[in-house]
């Protein structure tokens, strides 16, 4: 009878490479195929509460059913006494928000190739129902061939000082969020909003010295943009169309695919 589930003796385990709140991430190569996977080790004694188990159980139904190219894929799970194991896709190009560090900010092609992926994920999760995609840099990976993946980090993902407004940052929260008034998958669009002028700028649109600072721009949709290197009026026009305070006003994500900077800069093969 062969064995339908995987087990640790399937892999072997590599270096550290990620994080997270509930375990660590692992690099492993399934023996058999030689297939390179990040296995994400959680503790069970970690899902204390025992909510976590169904809130896990029921992410883990939800994410196999999720196959998409700009969706980290979660291809299997198993456990043992102490421990679940997530078998995750490896996205071997790393974080994105490192690499715009360490470009500063990117082209508009590229910003336009990674906002043009990053809608049709998310059309295609929101068709499967799936909404609370949480697609801030820290959750965006890159594939070997340069593909922006949501990585999803699951659960509240324990941010290391990896950036310094990193953890708990209320950058990207839409208003009604920030103004604590029921949520849809609006909020998306808008957050797609906050990452397009990232993306070209190198910082969010509404950050400040102090939290309660950007709280108030965000209401206040204090959109500005800077005239410290050129930017296309199509970009700014697209991002005005996403970041409004009136959450049935925002660009769809069909509209964003349709929007002439998206056509004109996004590379098709995303
Ligand atoms: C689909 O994805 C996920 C699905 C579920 C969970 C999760 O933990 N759920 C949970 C846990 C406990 C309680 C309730 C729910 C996490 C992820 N995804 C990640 O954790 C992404 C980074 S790990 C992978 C990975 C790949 N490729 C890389 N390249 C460089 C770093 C890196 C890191």
């Amino acid at each position: 009878m062969p064995n339908e589930e995987w087990s640790l003796a399937d892999f072997e385990i590599g270096r550290f490479i990620g994080d997270g709140k509930f375990g660590k991430v692992y690099l492993a190569r399934e023996k058999e195929s030689g297939f390179v996977v990040a296995l994400k080790i959680i503790y069970k004694q970690k899902l204390d509460k025992y909510r976590f188990h169904a809130y896990l159980r029921r992410e883990i139904e939800i994410q196999h059913s999720l196959n998409h190219p700009n969706v980290l894929r979660l291809f299997a799970w198993f456990h043992d006494e102490t421990r679940i194991f997530l078998v995750l896709e490896y996205a071997a190009g790393g974080e994105l928000y490192k690499l715009l560090k360490s470009l500063d900010h990117f082209s508009e092609k590229r910003a336009a190739t990674y906002i043009a992926s990053l809608a049709k994920a998310l059309a295609y999760c929101h068709d499967k129902h799936v909404i609370h995609r949480d697609i801030k840099p820290e959750n965006l990976l890159l594939d070997v061939m340069g593909r922006i993946k949501i990585a999803d980090f699951g659960w509240a993902v324990q941010s290391n000082a990896k950036r310094q407004t990193m953890c708990g940052t209320i950058d990207y929260l839409a208003p009604e969020m920030v103004e604590k008034r029921e949520h849809d998958h609006a909020v998306d669009n808008w957050t797609l909003g906050i990452l397009c002028y990232e993306f070209l700028y190198g910082v969010p649109p509404f950050e400040a010295d102090d939290q309660y600072d950007t709280f108030r721009r965000i209401i206040k949709v204090d959109l500005v943009f800077p005239t410290s290197h050129y930017v296309s009026s199509e970009a700014k026009d697209l991002i005005s169309h996403l970041l409004v305070k009136d959450s049935s006003k925002r660009l769809s994500l069909q509209k964003i695919l349709e929007h002439p900077w998206i056509v004109r800069n996004a590379d098709p093969s995303g």
